[in-house]
């Protein structure tokens, strides 16, 4: 297995990761402290508890069976004081029906980062939620905003898979399984169960991005189809940290998301006290610049289905849970083609957000980097007047969308906004008016 350091980063202390999406990896921060050939010998090395942590039910299939074996210096249970019920701030969960909307699109401008002090657990703003935490499926959108590192405060979330999409600023994650470093144009994703705390990266007085709560099956790569074996995102450019632990005692907390509410007990000392594990459970990033996108050569706007990254599957197979799919930098080659997306309705519910750049169907201004916007279930949407008019007048050469990266959360479920995003003064009440500004061409004497 290969082992990597962070690219730019080869220095002593930068965390080191190991390649590959879903492989059964197996690290040790101590010579000697993982079992060879198995999982529970009768006293493990260096005093060590062995711990199973299982994302899928032990019966899954192969293909979704997920579980890591933890060599910890207390098992997680020893960490386990009395919970207190703490405020969540405007944290909420699915199903949260606290304001309802006329129908219409929906936008943001981005959320200022607040002067106050504020840790990723006390900043994050849920803008929506869909499904249901509690029959594990559905997400919920959030924003999140960071100005203060979690030092002696750890966290899991036993109600959701976790991707994180920075936007502005750099953070470092100190996970049970290592240490992940995520810059803008990078994700990282924490499965459910999963401790950790969010400090800013060293030199970033603050940070804003999106979270995405997966309630539902893991992430997992896409079918290729007959794309064949290569592009979109390869399984190598997935990384996982090596194994890192704290033997840190400290007066701490461990707070714990449990359906939908946040409970908190004090400790004594770090959880993060993983010395070596072993398993395909485990925490990952990806640098989404390595995405190798697949389009149109010839005619025509394909289905944004082909820019999907990361895919958490329903029972029902094409009809996603949520599929976390891209816009990055491209060659837009069609030939008469109107190249930006058409003007749709869909069954799928759209949050979208920014991460740099201009988005080619919001040429007109009010999609900004660190905005977002929501386009609910069977609305329609598409380009601005500005996009309209530019694309289909433009000459047709090759031409490069560049510095630009866009994403979407889309999943099977109608997004329901909170009260918070329908209050905020970045909400943009004139957004629904967009389309109305769309000129009619038609003329029937002129083909
Ligand atoms: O609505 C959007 O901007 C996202 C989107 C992009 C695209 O290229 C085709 C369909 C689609 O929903
Ligand atoms: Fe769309």
């Amino acid at each position: 297995m290969n082992v990597l350091l962070r690219p730019g980063a080869v220095t002593a202390n930068a965390p080191g990761y190991m390649s590959g999406f879903g492989n059964g990896f197996e690290t040790e921060a101590l010579p000697g402290a993982l079992p060879i050939g198995r999982n529970s010998p009768q006293r493990c090395a260096y005093g060590l508890y062995a711990e199973q942590l299982s994302g899928s039910p032990f019966t899954a299939p192969r293909a979704s069976n997920e579980r890591s074996w933890l060599y910890r210096i207390r098992p997680t249970v020893a960490h386990w004081g009395k919970f207190e019920k703490v405020d969540a701030g405007l944290w909420r969960t699915a199903p949260c029906a606290e304001v309802e909307l006329p129908p219409a699109p929906l936008r943001w401008d981005p959320i200022p980062l607040p002067e106050a002090p504020t840790s990723f657990l006390e900043g994050i703003r849920t803008i929506t939620t869909a499904g249901d935490a509690a029959a594990q499926a559905g997400l919920a959108a959030h924003v999140y905003l960071v100005t203060r590192s979690m030092r002696d405060e750890y966290f899991y979330n036993a109600d959701a898979e976790m991707l994180f999409v920075p936007q502005q600023g750099s953070l470092r994650l100190w996970t049970e399984f290592g240490i992940i470093d995520i810059a803008p144009t990078e994700i990282a994703v924490i499965p459910r169960g999963v401790k950790l705390r969010v400090e800013l990266a060293d030199g970033t007085a603050g940070a804003r991005g999106y979270l995405c709560e997966n309630y539902g099956g893991a992430f997992t790569l896409p079918e290729r189809g007959p794309i064949g074996a290569n592009c979109l995102a390869n399984p190598r450019d997935f990384l996982t940290p090596q194994a890192a632990y704290e033997d840190r005692e400290a007066p701490s907390t461990l707070t714990v998301k449990w359906g939908g509410s946040l409970w908190r007990t004090a400790l004594a000392r770090s959880p993060l006290d993983v010395v070596a594990w072993h398993g395909n459970y485990a925490p990952y990033k990806y640098d989404l610049r390595r995405y190798s996108p697949v389009g149109p050569v010839l005619f025509d706007h394909a289905d944004p289905s082909i820019f999907t990254v990361l895919t958490s599957p329903s029972e029902t197979p094409g009809t996603a849970n949520i599929d976390f799919v891209i816009f990055p930098d491209r060659w837009m080659v069609a030939e008469n083609t109107f190249r930006p997306p058409w003007y749709h309705m869909n069954v799928m519910s759209e949050f979208m957000g920014l991460v740099e750049g201009v988005y080619d169907a919001k040429t007109g201004g009010g999609f900004e980097p660190g905005g977002f916007s929501l386009h609910n279930t069977m609305l329609p949407h598409g380009p601005d007047m500005s996009a309209f008019e530019a694309a289909s007048s433009a000459a047709l050469a090759p031409h490069k969308l560049e510095g630009t990266l866009a994403f979407m959360f889309e999943t099977r479920f109608p997004q329901c906004v909170t009260r918070f995003a329908a209050e905020v003064p970045q909400f943009q009440q004139d957004y629904p008016d967009y389309g109305l500004g769309l000129h009619r061409h038609f003329d029937p004497r002129q083909a």
